[in-house]
């Protein structure tokens, strides 16, 4: 067993008679890095010692969504990021425990008043320990101090003009790491726990991305030099999308590395390639400019709306599928054995990889919600653990966004047999992950049903398909639009709208999450904007 399985601050740690003397607990969450870390750079300001700390939260470890291959990711990140503090004074210390009482104890025990950390939107479980430690502080007079590390806004009065917040805070200088740190002496780091001893399931995930900062930035580097060039035109295949996409989506939701240091990288990359030259970089680095602007955009609806985790959106789909999902559907969905090959081929790639792009995601989640009829939430939490990027701001507004229960977006009903086809076209991809099909001849791999040798493969070697596609796709179109008939679904669509949407600009052209581009108004319509 690890070290860490022992209370927060065991009394084996080395007795302190320190000094008095100011320090600040500099708590790291999803920030595993210490170049453009505002909190960093805040605690480092100060005169007085900095105490690096990581709280390894059992109750957090323990939740639906968690993982093993997350925790995995976040012990290499967190290895990196203990070297790099140590390098400049300040070694990280790592207590496992729930975080009133490791902030407590640290706080009573190095005299600390003031912890400083980054302004985390995470899943239902972390706003709650959050507002407890908010608590916990304003009762003891710790001076708690949070910043953002994104484009996320906390306490967004409106939408209108978001964008323009956001891009600034993303084009304002990145803080450069400190020359060091004055830490303090004495303490004892605790061994990280292993996924087991956090209680995590068996995960063995193998072709999980490794985490830490030399590893995100082999993927910035690669991608912005070599790998992105034909990143618009290949995302869309999980095939071709494996390498095409930045696959950097893990280092930002653990913060190995800012979400600013991409863009400005980004932003350098594209001033280079100019925009001519034909040969796809202004393109694809404009679109991917325009994915790490949708990241913020999507974390703000979980940030504006915490309850979208656990409730649909548009209030009156609650209820639209049952809340207890079929378990035979569920789980012939989550083990790749649906009958409908493409998508069990993206299941098994994902769970053998963690991670998926972003079109067969979203085909997963619209299969499991439309076809299958199964709950965004019972399906969301699965995908969750398998993403080892996970990201809950991102995920849970996707989840919604692609079962349909947002009221806002276009319902889209992806037919898995055409995506098979349009996504695979070789059957390259569906073969590797579903070998069972290594008979079937290429015009029947996505519909093995329709091969005349089906009778001695379907229900033996490889399930049949659990729905007809057609039919499925038919039943859940019309249940979905009985919904939207309904009285009052417009005005809390309007809520919806007013609350989440991205905004357009005058012209009406839906700026794709951008601020809109309004021209100055000729005179104030004071009289239409009384804000009661
Ligand atoms: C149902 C569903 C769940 C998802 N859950 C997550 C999640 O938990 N964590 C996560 O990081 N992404 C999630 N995504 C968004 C997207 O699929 C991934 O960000 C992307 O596939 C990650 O690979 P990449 O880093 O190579 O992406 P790239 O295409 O290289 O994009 C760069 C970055 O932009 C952001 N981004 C890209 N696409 C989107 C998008 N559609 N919405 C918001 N941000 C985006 C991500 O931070 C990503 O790392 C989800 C999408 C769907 C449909």
């Amino acid at each position: 067993m690890a070290g860490c399985n022992r209370p927060a601050l065991a009394e084996d740690a080395v007795p302190c008679m320190f000094p008095p003397m100011d320090v600040t607990i500099l708590w790291f969450k999803r920030d595993l890095r210490i170049h453009d870390n505002p909190a960093l750079a805040l605690a480092a300001a100060g005169e007085g010692a900095v105490l690096p700390l990581y709280i390894v939260e059992p109750g957090l470890w323990a939740q639906p969504d968690a993982s093993a291959r997350q925790w995995r990711f976040v012990a290499e990140c967190l290895e990196g990021l203990s070297g790099a503090l140590a390098r400049l004074g300040a070694p990280l210390l790592v207590e496992m425990g729930e975080a009133v009482e490791v902030l407590a104890a640290l706080c009573a025990r190095h005299g600390a008043r003031r912890i400083v950390s980054h302004e985390e939107t995470g899943n239902g479980w972390t706003y709650a320990r959050d507002r407890a430690v908010a608590a916990w502080a304003g009762a003891n007079g710790i001076d708690w101090v949070e910043l953002p590390q994104g484009g996320v806004v906390r306490r967004l009065a409106s939408r209108d003009g978001w964008a323009r917040t956001r891009d600034a805070f993303v084009r304002a200088p990145v803080a450069a790491p400190p020359e060091g740190l004055r830490g303090l002496p004495g303490l004892a780091a605790c061994a990280l726990p292993s996924a087991l001893d956090l209680g995590l399931g068996f995960d063995p995930c193998p072709g999980r991305q490794r985490g830490g900062r030399d590893a995100a930035q082999e993927r910035l580097d690669s991608f912005l030099t070599l790998r992105g060039r034909d990143y618009r035109r290949a995302m869309s295949s999980p095939l071709s999308g494996a390498a095409a996409c930045s696959r950097l989506s893990p280092h930002l939701a653990f913060g190995t590395l800012s979400s600013r240091e991409v863009e400005q990288a980004t932003a350098r990359r594209r001033a280079e390639v100019g925009t001519g030259g034909g040969d796809g970089w202004p393109g694809s680095l404009k679109s991917f400019s325009a994915r790490l602007a949708w990241r913020d955009h999507f974390m703000q609806k979980l940030e504006s709306e915490p309850a979208l985790e656990q409730r649909c959106l548009h209030r009156a789909y609650e209820g639209l599928r049952p809340r207890t999902p079929d378990a035979g559907r569920l789980a012939a969905w989550q083990a790749g054995e649906t009958g409908l090959p493409f998508v069990d081929a993206c299941m098994r790639a994902l769970v053998h990889t963690g991670w998926l792009n972003f079109r067969m995601r979203s085909m997963l989640v619209a299969v499991a919600s439309y076809h299958f009829w199964l709950d965004w939430r019972a399906t969301g939490a699965h995908l969750a653990r398998q993403f080892t990027d996970y990201e809950p701001g991102i995920h849970w507004s996707q989840c919604q966004m692609q079962s349909g229960t947002t009221g806002m977006n276009t319902i889209r009903i992806y037919n898995p047999l055409k995506q098979g086809h349009d996504q695979d076209p070789t059957g390259e991809f569906t073969r590797r992950w579903v070998p069972e099909l290594a008979e079937v001849p290429d015009a029947c791999l996505q519909e093995p049903w329709r091969w005349s040798g089906a009778g001695r493969l379907l229900g033996r070697g490889y399930p049949a398909p659990i729905v007809d596609v057609a039919k499925a796709a038919k039943a859940a179109r019309e249940a979905v639009w009985a919904v939207r008939g309904r009285a009052g679904f417009a005005e809390e669509a309007a809520r919806v709208v007013a609350k989440h949407a991205s905004r357009r600009d005058r012209a009406g052209r839906f700026v794709n999450d951008r601020a809109p581009r309004r021209r100055a108004a000729k005179s104030p319509p004071a009289q239409l904007s009384l804000d009661l």
